[in-house]
């Protein structure tokens, strides 16, 4: 057995009197598409929040690449090989579409402040990677002729593009995507489920929250439900489909 890229064990959060995840546990394995759907509340975006950085969770385990990254700062996180998206779209809106990818690659760039203002022949050398990296990564996720577009001026489409390109210039192991279908009409998620299912033959495994249970039923190796900060069932779309505390969650009343 191959060891989990992604283990977290036991994961508690609480915001004061609410328990927003509650003992969760889950193992990602290397090259997996992984769902996590879930009634509105259900704490989704917290255990993103969580495995980022951006919150601290108040206990548990978590370990990446075998590396311990629990309580981690989010560029600890990013530096080890996690990258995600937002639910809310988070662009730098009056910069253009390439520029917001070489944000992404600026992470992973040596050349650092002195770099960038003394421009010596490394730091160009450097800075012209990163150009065209950036402008590589526009043409992967199928957006290159609007590399010189303000990032407003995208359709929302392909700001979610955008997103997944500026994410993936950090060269993720593991791709966290938070509802990258949201607001897409179906031609534009139909597309969307192509590149995820590219990048994940590309190497990078991928974490996914997601409403769209039909994208989600069609697209992950495995799913797990979390339900008022629990984890509920976890397993094949199939069988997690037919769980009947799935069926309750979602519809408020136990199956027949
Ligand atoms: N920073 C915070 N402070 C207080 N409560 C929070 C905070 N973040 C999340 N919560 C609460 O934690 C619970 C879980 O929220 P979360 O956003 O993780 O749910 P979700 O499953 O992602 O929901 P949705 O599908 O609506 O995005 C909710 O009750 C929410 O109000």
């Amino acid at each position: 057995m191959t060891e989990p890229l992604l283990e977290i064990q036991g994961i508690h959060k609480r915001f004061g009197g609410l328990h927003a995840l509650n003992d969760v546990s889950l193992s990602i394995k290397r090259g997996e598409i992984y769902g996590l759907i879930g009634p509105n509340g259900a704490g989704k975006t917290t255990l993103f929040n969580v495995l980022t950085g951006l919150y601290q969770p108040d206990e548990g385990k978590f370990t990446f690449n075998g590396k311990d990254l629990f309580r981690q700062k989010p560029h600890v996180v990013v530096g080890s090989g996690i990258a995600r998206t937002f639910q809310n779209i988070r662009l730098f809106a009056n910069m253009t579409a390439k520029e917001n990818v070489m944000v992404g690659r600026h992470v992973r760039s040596g050349a650092g402040v002195f770099g960038a203002v003394f421009r010596p022949p490394a730091a160009k050398r450097e800075e012209a990677a990163i150009h065209a990296r950036a402008q590589e990564l526009l043409d992967y996720v199928g957006i290159a002729a609007r590399h010189n577009e303000l990032a407003r001026n995208l359709s929302y489409g392909d700001q979610r593009r955008l997103e997944i390109a500026r994410a993936l210039a950090t060269d993720p192991t593991l791709l966290a995507l938070d509802e990258p279908a949201a607001g897409m009409n179906p031609k534009e998620t139909d597309d969307l489920k192509k590149l995820m299912e590219k990048i994940r033959k590309d190497g990078v495994t991928i974490l996914l929250i997601e409403h769209d249970v039909k994208l989600m039923m069609g697209l992950c190796d495995r799913i797990a439900v979390l339900d008022y900060g629990k984890k509920i069932a976890e397993g094949v779309p199939e069988v997690v489909k037919n769980d009947p505390r799935v069926i309750e969650a979602y519809l408020g009343v136990a199956p027949e």
